[in-house]
């Protein structure tokens, strides 16, 4: 009943949003009037779930079926708001889902749709956002239709490609305001990430820093296919001035963002005090957007942090407001995650910003049409000599009877041998 509701106000051409910033196929179910709904949901049902699983010591229980639970509160017993979409994968659309914590505390995953109707797709899920194993193997999940999967949002994870069919699922994010404003939380949030070990599976090429450095060339994972497939054929890289937007565009305290498939880049620009600025786009923390990101001038704030000013200009992370030096990409509290800094520039005419950036290039497989240019010019140089060295001529003439004679030779050889093998 739901999908069916998904059909038809996509059938109404009404507008709709991606339901987050990494599936596109889905929609915001409280923005289409279910909202209201999914509060009673919440309140009546999945409250004391969240209590049970992610609640306050009191309420949570030490063990479920006889295996020990070991989770910790994340603000299960007052969950009292809530995202709720449905997501969507088919081979032709968004395929899977890059490895990610949620905008969430706890997160009630229902599968919708029958596991017979698709293949491959499973949830992975790996360690907690603070732990030391988070980008470590924890469970793998396939889902099954009418099955909640119940999951602080603070676990890494994500599903794989899928081969076969479709498949639907209803997400809730829901929050506990009252936690949020807990000290224990904010200190929690601080904590950035460990980039200790990592398994393979649970690397994200979206906010994973040391993506391409730990992830074999041959699997890392491309936007598009045509990238991945420029990808397997280049060889090397070097550095190259890209336009980014209009100079009008990026108008005072704004910024703009572009995304490089083939590199699994993103670079945001900045317009500070007249001047630009480019930094990754992906912060260091979690991975949040800074071209989403307010900007300010650093003032006094930053002044403990080396080589800061007070009119250098800082963006902040609309995730959990760390900032960021955008002249040096320094974090402004002195903390050792820092943003990588790109050159950046107006265009010889003026009206485009470009960002110097370290592209693949792709080399083209050796074919025929693409040496003809060369193989013309050589024979262009024979004729010249031709002309010039009558000796030399004799000889290159000689050589190429040779090659023409030796080669008509193996044609012939080999079209006797074609035929005896038949
Ligand atoms: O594909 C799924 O079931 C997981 C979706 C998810 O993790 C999310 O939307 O945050
Ligand atoms: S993602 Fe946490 S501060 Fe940026
Ligand atoms: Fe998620």
């Amino acid at each position: 009943m739901l999908l069916e509701e998904v059909r038809h106000y996509r059938e109404s051409g009404l507008p709709s949003r991606a339901p987050n910033s990494m599936n596109n196929y889905g929609l915001v179910l409280n923005e289409i009037g279910l909202r209201a709904s999914f509060t009673s949901v919440l309140k009546e049902v999945l409250l004391p779930i969240g209590a049970r699983l992610f609640g306050s010591d009191e309420d949570r229980v030490q063990c479920v079926g006889g295996v020990d639970v070991e989770t910790e509160d994340w603000g299960g017993s007052t969950l009292d708001d809530h995202h709720s979409f449905i997501v969507q994968y088919r081979p032709t659309d968004d395929k899977h889902l890059d490895m990610h914590i949620d905008e969430c505390d706890v997160t009630f995953n229902f599968g919708v749709t029958s596991h017979e109707n698709f293949e491959g797709n499973d949830l992975t899920f790996c360690g907690m956002f603070d732990s030391a194993s988070h980008r470590k193997l924890h469970h793998r999940y396939k889902h099954v239709r009418g099955r909640c999967v119940v999951h602080s949002g603070k676990r890494r994870h994500g599903a794989m490609d899928i081969e076969k069919g479709e498949r639907a699922s209803l997400i809730m994010w829901t929050k506990s305001r009252s936690f949020r404003r807990t000290e224990a939380y904010r200190e929690r949030n601080r904590k950035g990430l460990t980039y200790g070990e990592a398994d393979n599976v649970c690397l994200s090429y979206t906010h994973d820093p040391d993506y391409k450095k730990l992830m074999p060339k041959k699997f890392q994972y491309h936007m598009k296919q045509e990238a991945q497939d420029a990808a397997e054929r280049s060889v090397k890289t070097e550095k190259r001035w890209i336009r980014v937007c209009t100079s009008e565009d990026l108008v005072e305290g704004t910024s703009k963002m572009i995304e490089l498939e083939q590199e699994n880049e993103q670079v945001a620009v900045f317009r500070h005090r007249g001047e630009l600025f480019a930094l990754d786009n992906r912060c260091a923390h979690m991975g949040g957007s800074l071209c989403e990101g307010e900007i300010e001038d650093i003032g006094t704030t930053g002044l403990g942090a080396s080589d800061s000013k007070a009119t250098d200009g800082m963006v902040i992370c609309p995730r959990h407001y760390m900032c960021f030096n955008l002249r040096t990409g320094a974090n402004v509290e002195g903390d050792p995650m820092s943003q990588k800094v790109y050159p950046v520039r107006l265009s010889a005419d003026g009206k485009d910003v470009e960002v110097e950036v370290e592209m693949e290039v792709v080399v083209p497989p050796l074919s025929v049409p693409s040496r003809l240019p060369a193989l013309l010019q050589m024979l262009g140089s024979w004729i010249f000599k031709f002309q010039q060295e009558p000796k030399f001529a004799v000889a290159g003439l000689g050589c190429l009877t040779f090659f023409i004679v030796a080669g008509l030779h193996l044609r012939s050889t080999f079209r006797d041998a074609k035929t005896n093998l038949r």
